[in-house]
């Protein structure tokens, strides 16, 4: 792809019907459950992005067998007793639910192993990781002491902890599943508000009995897994993009086929819903315990509103295109305690900021989120990606509402999650 990418999509409405690719948090969590687990496992819907790419590679490097197809992923593993010391490092590149989930994984098995990664993720915390995994007796050795990427972990035996999670973080509540799986005891970890359950679910459909009340996920050691086939549904993150897309361009209707419902991840429809658009969800099944299904989703006026609290972890990952949307709503909109913004793969509080305030947005920066007064008519411009996938894309939705071509910077890094985001986009714009 080239270093820069210029749309223009002025005077088009979102039309007809788009089935987005599979949901990143799950597809890393089937291959990480197909290796950890003994004998076959068959992924269908698998995200082919650049971050679950990373997952089947560094498994690869620990002798387990995959073979991904490009529609199906195949895994043979030996179980995680049966995996070899690699000879190089386990590069999770951009990838934080890679490198975070692996070292709850690794914590426990027979190898020794280097986790490295790209520049972005290399300066992202994983202290939150590794402070509890030392509590069960891993060891991790970071050589500049930063406890920054690259670490080198050892696999030993641990025990088990009841662990009060002081972050809303799915990537730390599962490194810490993953690695009680091994751990003598049972551990528990406790969230105070609930973040994506996805390895919960995923670790009882490959067999494990994972305890969860009141706000506590427990897990006891010794537990064997099975191989299992996984249908991975589209990713709701991923189809927030459209649904903000036909949500704010008058005149638009859009159906998205295929759509992961997992309550933990569904509070953008929460938010378009009170601010006014109208979303319909149809032709709801279950998929290996995960709820999916059919939205509909059709522009109306937008209302400003006050997004905060326990709706935070259920759409984190949502709040740069939130905020876009609000820029086309009428009235203020408060987006607060979301701080983790600040150490996601860029500073997203900043970098959502400097790049709507570039475009003619009335967007100003607070310590955990972001106050956005619209309406407020969007110009063209260069936007700068950040290598942040959830950046690029942004500048991409916007150019539906600016008057004049939006040029992204960097827009590659879309690869990461949404590899056919530009032609999902051209597909569903239609001329008025
Ligand atoms: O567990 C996961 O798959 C993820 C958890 C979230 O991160 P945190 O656990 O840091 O909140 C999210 O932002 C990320 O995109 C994927
Ligand atoms: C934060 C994200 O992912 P990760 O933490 O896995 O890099 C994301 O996809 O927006």
């Amino acid at each position: 792809m080239k270093d820069l990418q210029t749309i223009h999509f002025k005077d088009n409405t979102v039309q007809g019907e788009l089935k987005v690719p599979g949901d990143k948090s799950i597809s890393h969590r089937a291959v990480m459950l197909g290796s950890i687990a003994e004998g076959k496992t068959t992924i269908t819907g698998f995200l082919n992005g650049e971050d679950c790419l990373r997952t089947i590679e560094i498994f690869k490097q620990l002798g387990v067998n995959i073979d991904n197809t490009g529609d199906t992923v195949e895994i043979h593993s030996p179980g995680i007793q049966g995996w070899t010391t690699p000879s190089e490092d386990l590069y999770a590149g951009n990838s934080g639910t890679t490198a975070r989930l692996m070292l709850g994984i690794l914590a426990s098995s027979n190898v020794q192993a280097v986790i490295s990664g790209d520049e972005s993720l290399s300066s992202r915390p994983m202290d939150r990781v590794t402070n509890p995994l030392r509590d069960m007796g891993a060891s991790i050795h970071s050589e500049s002491g930063t406890d920054l990427l690259p670490l080198k972990i050892t696999g030993t035996p641990l025990k088990a902890i009841n662990y009060k999670n002081p972050v809303a973080s799915a990537q730390v509540k599962s490194a810490i599943l993953f690695a009680g799986l091994q751990a003598e005891g049972t551990t528990s970890v406790q969230e105070e508000t609930v973040s994506r359950d996805h390895t919960e679910q995923m670790l009882r459909y490959f067999g494990a009995d994972v305890h969860v009340s009141n706000g506590t996920a427990s897990i006891r050691k010794g537990q064997k897994l099975q191989g299992q086939t996984v249908h991975v549904p589209g990713d709701i993150s991923s189809a927030a993009f459209f649904m903000v897309a036909a949500g704010m361009t008058p005149g638009s209707s859009l159906t998205l086929t295929n759509v992961g419902l997992n309550p933990t991840r569904t509070g953008i429809i929460d938010v378009l819903e009170a601010m006014g658009v109208g979303v319909t969800i149809s032709n709801e099944s279950y998929e290996n315990g995960e709820p999916v299904g059919t939205l509909e989703i059709n522009h109306q006026q937008l209302q400003g509103i006050e997004i905060g609290g326990d709706l935070i972890p259920r759409l984190i990952d949502e709040l740069p295109i939130i905020a876009l949307l609000a820029t086309q709503a009428e009235g203020t909109t408060i987006i607060k305690d979301a701080a983790e913004l600040r150490v996601k793969e860029t500073d997203r509080i900043a970098a959502v900021t400097n790049e709507l305030t570039k475009i003619g947005a009335n967007i100003e920066a607070t310590p955990d989120g972001m106050i956005i007064h619209g309406p407020t008519p969007l110009k063209g411009g260069t936007m700068d990606s950040y290598g942040d996938h959830r950046l690029g894309m942004m500048a991409g939705i916007a150019s539906l509402v600016a008057s004049e071509p939006i040029t992204i910077q960097n827009p590659a890094c879309i690869d990461i999650s949404y590899p056919s985001f530009f032609e999902d986009l051209e597909s569903v714009a239609q001329k008025r």
